[in-house]
């Protein structure tokens, strides 16, 4: 089981309607792992990141989720099995006329029956476990503050509270600087990594900073056109294949 990948791609390939994103993706990521997956817009970064998660299921081949062919679950165990994905989204997905404490719970849905998820939106619960989280963001003052009211880049800080409450064994990134000024983007790269490590969770970013794939991610994969383009330590990683990613026809 120790040895065991957390997520696995047998073959897959997806298409929308006549759009093919992905085509015949092999790939395996371990436990503990930091990985990094750029590629121009519209490579199929984001569509991996969503069959990782089990938000789509793949037209071919298969995906394996801790050891699972999601696929072939029932809905309970399918849902199980993503509670233990965690993902963040390049535009936070929080609701923003609520308070801060209230998004962070919702780490918790998976978990809750619906009178207690609809009890903590009268008298929020598990208040030390959000703000915990919130600690670990680096922004305890603001767990009572509407979260609109926050900058974009506390907002990131708030959905990462929100996945370490989830306490997910990966968490998944999907572009989430995209909306962030330069400073913020390395501050909230910089977190996710030292959050991953320090909680020992795997790590899977999509990204178009590529300095920030080689600075902060022990694994880059690149993606052209639906296929993998390469898939390296981030080390040996040379300027003219990243040069041919962007630029050269597959
Ligand atoms: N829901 C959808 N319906 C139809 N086509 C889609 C859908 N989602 C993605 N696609 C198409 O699939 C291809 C891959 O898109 P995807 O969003 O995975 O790329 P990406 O690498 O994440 O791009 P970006 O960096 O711009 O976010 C694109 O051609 C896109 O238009």
């Amino acid at each position: 089981m120790q040895n065991l990948p957390i997520f696995e791609l047998k073959n897959v390939s997806h298409r929308f309607e006549k759009i093919q994103s992905l085509t015949d993706i092999n790939l395996k990521i371990k436990a503990g792992e930091q990985v990094a997956l750029v590629g121009s817009s519209g490579a199929g970064k984001s569509t991996l990141l969503s069959l990782l998660n089990g938000t789509i299921i793949p037209s071919q081949g298969e995906v394996w989720i801790l050891g699972r062919n999601f696929r072939t679950l029932r809905p309970k165990l399918r849902r199980q099995i993503q509670q233990q994905i965690g993902t963040i989204y390049q535009q936070f997905n929080l609701v923003d006329n609520l308070r801060v404490i209230h998004n962070i719970n919702a780490g918790h849905l998976g978990r809750w029956s619906f009178f207690k998820a609809a009890l903590s939106l009268i008298y929020p619960l598990e208040i030390q476990t959000a703000t915990q989280a919130l600690q670990q963001v680096g922004i305890p003052e603001k767990l009572f503050e509407r979260t609109d009211h926050l900058s974009g880049g506390q907002q990131q800080r708030v959905a990462i509270a929100r996945v370490l409450v989830q306490n997910p064994t990966a968490i998944l990134a999907d572009e989430p600087i995209s909306s962030l000024d330069p400073q913020r983007s390395f501050e909230i790269i910089d977190l996710l990594h030292q959050l991953s490590q320090h909680n020992k969770k795997t790590l899977i970013t999509s990204l178009h900073a590529i300095e920030f794939a080689r600075s902060h991610y022990q694994r880059i994969i690149g993606l052209k056109s639906g296929k993998i383009f390469f898939d390296l330590p981030a080390d040996t990683l040379t300027d003219s294949l990243i040069d041919k990613l962007y630029t050269d026809p597959i």
